[in-house]
């Protein structure tokens, strides 16, 4: 009763809105297109009704509508989108017409390619048409895979949203104010979510009340009705209620009837923009495989990364100790750009940071699938595939994080011999993958990572494993041996990368003369083009060889300097350990060693606390920059809030703790010597004072 007269004052308030509401429903009654219709197919906008009937007799009024301006969708929608959003693209152009009217939409289309609009209008549509109000409750639930992404849709929802009364909440693990939440969650109409967090709230909410809901989306469908979340999912389904019009997006979207019917959709609308296109990948994004033995992965991946260093690189790992370990032993190498990782064992503040952080900087990120699906990270040059994807759609999504809405972009798959066969199966998948194998040789070897990080963080068997066990892909051939033997024990540069850089001490130049075409020439800095500058490495490549000690030579010859840099006379500083006749006295020699050993100590001393107060200092930085985040968060959603209180009970964003959304195991358990952000930095400080103890000894 309540509802009904909320909904009945807001319509009394909202004179001009009722009229354009009317309006708008008119307008979808009156050109409804036909099922089965797409625009695209009869792009000449019909002058009369009868004109717009395609070859098989479909209808549809909105062939020739190409801007958003064109759909009867309301003003406060147009004006959201206006600034940023004018022309639709084809996923768009294609299910909007149908899903404005209700229908339940399977759609499909190439990653990047704009599926997000496609159903956050009809969200926001549907509910304003419905006049729904705060006091309303959920209206419309919008589920997706991983917590970053559901950020992503929420920010999108914000965008379209923008001139829109109704309240939104984005519902995803790792706040800890739950009951705060819990309070304000039956007051949202917009939910996006990751399914366990939706889950617990219909399993701990007092009064949690989906029984209005009008639109349901699956993003990432096919993900989302796999093995993995169909408990989570079923259990959701199972609270809904089955009058509601269902949409579901993906880029490679499941026809399976037995997913579909756990949805219950009604004579669903399948809308695949580019089920004739030749390629099932972006049309700009450029592929290549490349054959690398298992044991060379992580140089070829260092190479790689040190001759892109202009590049914006994501690397796709299959396990979070991976991830941790090729994150941990490159950042220690400095390979002259920064380095992030993201993983689904991190903690929820220090993963958006980092997502953040991603898509602001020309850098590098090492990711579990985590980072896979969905997300709009801008500008990515390449994706790097370093473990084998464990399936064509896998292999899809990866690369579409780069390519995207009409950008270009570059991939690169990394296969050991026996992987070949994956090579074979994108090949002849349909649509076709256009991917071609590279000799590897294009990159040399310039370095080989040192055991150190093998032995001490068990990298080897990191690496091993996670390929032997988390790649599902099933392999004709069999696997090789793994190469059971150590790793050498210093850092060196191989014999033939020496050689190249007798002449050159420039990588990125080398691989440039080496390879094939263009697709592994590094991406100049805008600087550099505009000059027309040779390319220079911004960090200078050490050459580090052996230290070598000659025995031979005669003892005292040993040049030494001052601080100045002034030569001074062999062993002249122990002239105070002779007597009168030049011949040394054991005591003074003794006194002199005990004094050096003194100032020695006391240099230990201050080094130790100069490193602890680094660290500090670095701990504190890290504290502040993920608190700011947590404050910048926390003042819009009380901005929001109160913009809400104001205009009408209103937007807001709320987060609910809890663990496994990422399409990955649930963990808890810490590994010893990898925790992402304390581990890290307690690995240094121990590898600081190992390094002080040595010298000392
Ligand atoms: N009509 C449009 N005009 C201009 N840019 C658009 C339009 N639609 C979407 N975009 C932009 O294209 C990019 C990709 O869009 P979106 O993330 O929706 O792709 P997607 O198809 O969902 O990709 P994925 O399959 O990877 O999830 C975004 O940066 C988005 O802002």
């Amino acid at each position: 009763m309540r509802r009904l007269k909320a909904k009945n004052s807001r319509r009394q308030q909202r004179l001009s809105e009722s009229q354009e509401i009317e309006l708008l429903e008119q307008w979808i009654e009156a050109r409804k297109p036909d099922s089965g219709t797409n625009p695209l197919a009869n792009p000449t906008p019909p002058p009369t009704a009868e004109a717009g009937r395609a070859a098989d007799g479909g209808f549809s009024p909105y062939a020739g509508c190409k801007l958003f301006r064109q759909l009867p969708i309301s003003w406060k929608t147009k004006d959201g989108l206006a600034p940023k959003y004018k022309e639709m693209s084809d996923i768009q152009r294609a299910s909007l017409p149908h899903s404005l009217c209700g229908r339940d939409i399977l759609g499909a289309a190439k990653t990047g390619s704009g599926k997000t609009l496609a159903f956050i209008i009809p969200v926001v549509e549907k509910l304003y048409r419905a006049r729904w109000v705060p006091e309303d409750g959920v209206g419309s639930i919008i589920i997706s895979p991983t917590k970053e992404l559901a950020g992503q849709l929420f920010e999108e929802l914000k965008i379209v949203g923008k001139h829109h009364s109704l309240s939104a909440g984005l519902l995803i693990g790792g706040r800890k104010d739950v009951d705060a939440e819990k309070e304000r969650v039956n007051s949202l109409n917009i939910l996006v979510c990751t399914p366990g967090r939706l889950l617990q709230h219909m399993n701990e909410t007092p009064n949690f009340d989906c029984s209005q809901l009008q639109v349901l989306v699956l993003d990432e469908a096919d993900r989302m009705l796999d093995k993995k979340f169909k408990g989570e999912l079923d259990a959701i389904i199972s609270q809904l209620p089955k009058r509601r019009q269902t949409l579901l997006f993906s880029a490679t979207q499941t026809k399976s009837v037995k997913d579909l019917a756990r949805l219950s959709l009604k004579d669903p609308e399948y809308i695949s923009v580019h089920a004739e296109s030749v390629t099932a990948t972006p049309e700009r994004l450029k592929q290549v495989a490349m054959e690398v033995p298992l044991d060379q992965k992580l140089n070829m991946l260092w190479s790689f990364i040190r001759s892109h260093l202009n590049s914006k690189m994501l690397v796709f790992l299959s396990s979070c100790k991976q991830v941790k370990f090729v994150y941990e032993a490159f950042k220690k190498l400095r390979p002259g750009i920064s380095l992030k990782c993201l993983h689904g064992r991190m903690k929820q503040s220090t993963r958006m940071a980092i997502y953040l952080d991603f898509c602001e900087m020309t850098s590098v990120l090492f990711s579990t699938d985590v980072a896979s699906r969905g997300l709009d990270f801008p500008a990515v040059d390449w994706v790097i595939q370093v473990d084998c994807p464990e399936d064509i759609a896998a292999y899809i999504h990866r690369v579409g994080r780069t390519a995207r809405f009409m950008s270009e972009g570059k991939s690169v798959l990394f296969l050991t011999p026996s992987e070949r066969v994956m090579l074979k199966k994108l090949q002849s998948a349909e649509p076709k993958i256009p991917i071609q194998l590279r000799k590897s040789f294009a990159f040399r070897f310039l370095w080989t990572l040192p055991s150190f990080y093998y032995s001490n963080f068990g990298g080897q068997t990191v690496l091993m494993q996670a390929m032997d066990h988390e790649n599902k892909m099933e392999f004709e051939d069999e696997r090789g041996p793994l190469p059971k033997e150590e790793k050498e024990h210093d850092i060196h540069i191989t014999a033939s990368a020496l050689k190249l850089l007798e002449g050159n001490n420039d990588s990125r130049n080398i691989i440039y003369e080496e390879a094939e075409d263009d697709i592994f020439v590094p991406k100049k800095s805008s600087l550099q083009l505009e000059k027309n500058e040779p390319i220079t490495l911004s960090t200078r490549i050490l050459r580090k060889g052996k230290l070598k000690i000659n025995v031979h030579r005669p003892l005292g010859t040993r040049l030494k300097y001052d601080e100045d840099g002034n030569q001074i006379a062999p062993l002249a500083a122990f002239a105070d350990t002779e007597n009168a006749d030049g011949v040394l006295e054991p005591d003074k020699v003794k006194e002199r060693y005990e004094k050096l050993r003194e100032e020695k100590k006391l240099w230990d001393k201050e080094d130790k606390l100069l490193l602890q107060q680094r660290l500090r200092e670095k701990r504190t930085k890290e504290k502040m920059k993920i608190k700011r985040w947590e404050e910048e968060e926390e003042d819009r959603a009380h901005s929001d809030q109160e913009e809400g209180e104001k205009d009408a009970p209103n937007r807001s964003e709320i987060h609910f703790e809890s663990e496994s959304d990422d399409g990955e195991p649930r963990k808890k358990k810490k590994i010893k010597g990898f925790d992402a952000d304390a581990i890290s930095l307690a690995e240094q400080e121990e590898l600081a004072l190992k390094l002080l103890s040595s010298m000392h000894s």
